[in-house]
């Protein structure tokens, strides 16, 4: 029997996401998912899809689960109850979402003490992600010393983007000294996103330019010119750019001297207000899209200052990589809002038409968890709604390695 089966790991600042993949098919056998990791509200919910276990069906657990660890666990005991444990013959690696590369990091890579210390060392530039990263990689590791475990990191996609473009127009030196650069992240999703896109226009991937909009809890924008990154909106950290959940995105850095000098705040004060307090949640108090919608449309003043901003963002960008790209295939939606909110995607999409954007607003509306072109047949740039998968882009990428 040969090993075909991927276990990705893909953990968040508060919620872990996985699945465990046969490669041999590209069949999902099972997913789940803990999150409110460290509240008393915790709820781990884990669903068989194939196998013995999937007769029994989709389970639900509520209840603290403290921390990342215990989280992990957990989650290594439902895979096992079903027989899929790590400890499977069948397990051909496990592969590990890690947001933070560095500069070092552009391709799919082994993990070993050197590699994890070197993740373990990125910390500081993705605090809230790197960290769970981490302790992902040591409970596999725990349980099965002898599995392949493999990074796929966020940032590697965008490790393309030209010199000019990474680089902020600060003091060379420093910048070098303390590693300052645009580095992005959800590369994964950008560049499965993207690829997706292309076979959506049943073109290759090298002739087709993209302007790829993750919206989830964190968002970011890209520019990919023939299936290479060229721009994205994410820089330093997850904080650059969009309009997200709980993130500010861009703002002047003025901001930061200003609650500082004026305000009295601490630089840890400032770092949670602007990734944890701000974006739609510091705008109206409600950070998930849904709710935030839900007021907006029975008419909370708030609600519909924050959704306004988040379009406003989300135009600004996609005029910017438009003028960056020079030609536009296609602008395309994707993650948690915009594979769902048809309303942000109008909102966006609404005006654009000097650009050559257009929307079919039946189309739009309909609920689909396939690729879809939303726009008219005359638009000079298609608008698409493509769901991301990054787990499956994780386990292919992390498959090729382990067994090349
Ligand atoms: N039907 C929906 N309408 C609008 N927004 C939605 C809908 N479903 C999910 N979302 C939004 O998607 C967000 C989560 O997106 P997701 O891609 O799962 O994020 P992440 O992977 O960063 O956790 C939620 O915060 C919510 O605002
Ligand atoms: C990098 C990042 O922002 O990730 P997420 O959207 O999962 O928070
Ligand atoms: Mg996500």
């Amino acid at each position: 029997m040969t090993a075909s089966r991927v276990l990705v790991l893909n953990s968040g600042s508060s919620s872990v996401k996985y699945q465990l993949l046969d490669m041999a098919d590209r069949s999902r056998l099972a997913m789940g998912l803990v999150e409110r990791i460290g509240e008393e509200t915790s709820r781990l919910v884990h669903e068989p899809l194939a196998g013995p276990g999937a007769e029994a069906g989709r389970r639900e657990r509520l209840g603290p689960i403290a921390d990342h660890e215990a989280a992990l666990k957990a989650v290594a005991a439902e895979l096992a109850a079903d027989g899929t444990g790590l400890d499977s013959p069948e397990l051909a690696a496990v592969g590990h979402r890690v947001v933070h590369g560095g500069t070092r990091f552009t391709q799919p890579t082994v993990i070993d003490d050197e590699v994890l210390a070197e993740i373990r060392s990125l910390i500081p530039l993705a605090p809230l992600h790197n960290p769970a990263n981490v302790t992902g990689i040591e409970v596999a590791r725990s349980l099965r010393a002898d599995l392949p475990q493999v990074a796929v990191f966020d940032t590697a996609f965008h490790s393309t983007m030209p010199e000019h473009v990474a680089r902020y127009a600060i003091d060379a030196a420093t910048a070098d000294k303390y590693a300052i650069r645009r580095y992005g992240f959800h590369g994964t999703s950008h560049a499965y996103v993207s690829r997706a896109t292309a076979a959506l226009l049943g073109k290759p991937v090298e002739d087709v330019n993209v302007i790829v909009l993750h919206l989830g809890n964190g968002a970011s924008a890209s520019a990919v010119r023939g299936g290479v990154c060229v721009e994205t909106s994410m820089g330093l950290t997850p904080l650059e750019g969009l309009v997200m959940g709980t993130r500010s995105g861009d703002l002047d850095p003025a901001v930061v001297f200003h609650l500082a000098r004026v305000g009295g705040l601490s630089v840890d004060e400032i770092d949670s207000l602007l990734n944890k307090k701000s974006g739609l949640l510091g705008l109206c108090g409600d950070n998930d899209m849904r709710e935030v919608q839900r007021r907006a449309d029975g008419g909370d003043p708030a609600a519909r200052l924050a959704l306004a901003a988040y379009v406003h963002r989300l135009k600004k960008y996609i005029g910017a990589y438009t003028a960056v790209l020079g030609r536009v295939d296609a602008v395309v939606f994707t993650a948690g809002v915009g594979e769902n909110a048809a309303a942000v995607r109008e909102a966006a999409v609404a005006g654009l038409e000097e650009l050559g954007l257009a929307l079919d607003l039946e189309a739009n509306a309909v609920r689909s968890g396939e690729p879809r072109l939303v726009s008219p047949e005359y638009a000079r740039v298609a608008v698409a709604v493509v769901p991301t998968d990054e787990e499956l882009e994780i386990a292919t990428q992390a498959y090729a390695l382990v067994t090349q």
